[in-house]
């Protein structure tokens, strides 16, 4: 329990641990308003049920002296007024409470899931080869959800009803303590042992939860993200059955953790009934007077109205803990990665004369005793274009990676005139990089804002855009085939496009900074002959004052280079043309 507190803790910024602590206490001073309310009810009951009772009580006669009604009846009628007015004053500040506290729960949604999405984009690239990215949305959407909602909600309407408990306990005790003790202890067990039975479980089906989540989250997206291949292959079936599944135990276990955190209420409800009825008993027998019984049973009957769902929401507010506890723990872990620095740099590193990469050992993180590169050296000179070669599974894209500062080598050093790339440089060397990777990624949006890919839309320098798609032999087709030209939308990862469209805007979305560096993998293999020819030509144009380094299988998309490297098990070999 403190360590899930000291978790969520973790969790929260500065300005909202301030935030929290106010929160903590305007519910204190809702609990003392609902005492105070509840309180009021006793001098009213009092002198209803034995008006003779003004004069025994000093308080009383104070009060009755002070006000000078006519007579009783009216002291009756203004007591009650004051309690009615106190009740509707203390329900109003609950209510401006309550508000002020959902709105610090919806926000912290807003703000934990912001972080941690703003957190993973910061993480390196290897970070993403072994994250699958299904779980990283669930984490962000679905976990920040169960933390929020299951998490800090309860927690603080636990703190909350935890205050309104401890007044109303303490009021009680005031009145009469042993009766007071009797009905803490008969709370506290039937809660405490209620709890004991299902907290096992309720671990158990929060961690079980979590998995099911990951997978419901994984199989959709799957399915949707490869709906070609799942229409072809008539997968379908075989993803519905997997979302089925881990949707059925998902929704199953919802189910048990609402029914196992609300089901006390009604055995806890039925033994409040019962007290009741057994205290006025025992009052009756005690004092054989209706009078003395009448007061004391509203002030236990008002207690228990605001006691029981008080102690139902805290007890809930424990099981939710219990059963969040796995949310909390995969979010604050994610948190606490180290995160890469925040904002691009302004200054862009210019090659001058020549990338290095010397005496590399590359590994993936996923085989880290299979190294793709165990002792790679090899020079790049400036405004020169190279062309890799190699069979598949060779290593270019990997070497690619690695001049595009992606993938950090274990051994070895990249450098740019001389100046390794590190951490702290390696934005600005990307900064000078266009590159069209083997698959591009479109998005959702018109084909302008896929070519100056992440540029706000009001920012687009279409004049730039339009030079782009000219090098890069789209222009014609946008402007002439496309109903809407530049602002047509290309669909989901470029549906509409075919797939040598689809390049094509890949390599005008890299040439749209007009980059002094081109690295192009495979950017030309969807494209027909005619085309890829003269995209080549547009390319060629550019080299003289540009270094480009290109990937391609076909060696006549490689006739213009002035070199050409082959990627050969863990060796190179140069050949200049
Ligand atoms: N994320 C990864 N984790 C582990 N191994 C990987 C990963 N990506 C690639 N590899 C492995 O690294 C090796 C080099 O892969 P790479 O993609 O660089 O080859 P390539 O020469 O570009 O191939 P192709 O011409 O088919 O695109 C391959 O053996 C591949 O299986």
């Amino acid at each position: 329990m403190s360590n899930a507190l000291k978790k969520i803790w973790g969790i929260l910024t500065q300005t909202e641990r301030r935030k929290a602590v106010w929160m903590l206490l305007l519910v204190v001073l809702m609990a003392l308003a609902e005492t105070a309310s509840v309180l009021s009810i006793m001098p009213f009951l009092s002198v209803l049920g034995r008006p003779a009772i003004i004069q025994e009580v000093p308080a009383l006669l104070s009060l009755y002296q002070w006000l000078t009604p006519s007579d009783p009846r009216q002291f009756i009628f203004l007591l009650g007024m004051a309690s009615i007015a106190l009740v509707i004053a203390s329900s109003l500040f609950k209510a401006v409470t309550l508000h002020a506290l959902n709105r610090f729960v919806h926000l912290e949604r807003h703000s934990v899931s912001t972080r941690l999405l703003s957190h993973y984009l910061q993480q390196p690239y290897e970070f993403f080869l072994q994250r699958n990215p299904s779980i990283l949305t669930k984490n962000v959407l679905s976990e920040v959800d169960q933390l929020v909602f299951d998490l800090i909600q309860p927690l603080s309407q636990l703190v909350a009803q935890g205050a309104l408990v401890l007044a109303m306990t303490a009021l009680i005790f005031s009145y009469d303590p042993v009766t007071a003790l009797c009905i803490v202890i008969v709370l506290a067990i039937l809660y405490g042992a209620i709890y004991g039975l299902v907290r096992g479980r309720l671990d158990r089906i929060g961690r079980e939860r979590q998995t099911a989540d990951g997978q419901r989250y994984q199989s959709c997206n799957e399915a949707l993200s490869g709906i070609k291949d799942v229409k072809v292959t008539h997968a379908a079936s075989t993803y519905i059955g997997k979302f089925a599944a881990a949707s059925r135990l998902f929704s199953r276990h919802l189910a048990t953790n609402d029914t196992l955190s609300q089901s006390p209420l009604y055995i806890v409800e039925a033994t409040g009934y019962t007290g009741l009825i057994v205290i006025a008993l025992v009052l009756l027998h005690r004092t054989n007077d209706v009078a003395h019984v009448l007061p004391a049973l509203g002030l236990y009957g008002f207690a228990a109205y605001r006691m029981l769902p008080a102690a139902q929401i805290m007890y809930r507010g424990f099981a939710r803990l219990r059963y969040s506890s796995a949310a909390l723990d995969a979010i604050s872990e994610d948190l606490s990665l180290p995160a890469e620095p925040g904002a691009p740099p302004t200054q862009m590193l210019v090659l001058r004369q020549r990338i290095r990469l010397d005496h590399i050992r590359f590994a993936y993180p996923s085989t880290p005793d299979a190294p793709v590169f165990s002792d790679l050296t090899l020079q790049i000179d400036a405004n020169t274009s190279v062309g890799i070669i190699g069979r598949s599974g060779a290593g270019k894209s990997t070497l690619m990676d690695i001049l595009l500062g992606l993938l950090s080598p274990q051994d070895g050093t990249l450098s740019v005139d001389g100046q390794p790339i590190t951490a702290a440089n390696v934005m600005s060397w990307q900064q000078a990089i266009g590159y069209v990777p083997q698959h591009t990624y479109l998005s959702d949006t018109s084909v302008a804002e896929n070519i100056a890919f992440g540029v706000p839309r009001e920012h687009i320098d279409f004049a730039a855009v339009e030079r782009a798609a000219r090098a890069a032999q789209i222009h014609d087709f946008v402007t002439k085939e496309l109903q809407q030209g530049y602002s047509t939308l290309v669909g989901d990862r470029g549906v509409r496009l075919s797939g040598g469209q689809r390049q094509r805007l890949g390599i005008a979305r890299a040439l749209y900074r007009d980059p002094p560096v081109l690295l192009l993998d495979e950017a030309t293999s969807a494209l027909d002959s005619e085309t890829e020819e003269a995209l080549n030509e547009a390319i060629q144009n550019l080299s003289g004052n540009k270094t480009i380094i290109v990937i391609a299988h076909k060696t006549s998309s490689l006739q213009h280079c002035q070199k050409i490297i082959t990627v050969e098990g863990n060796a190179i070999l140069e050949k200049h043309q």
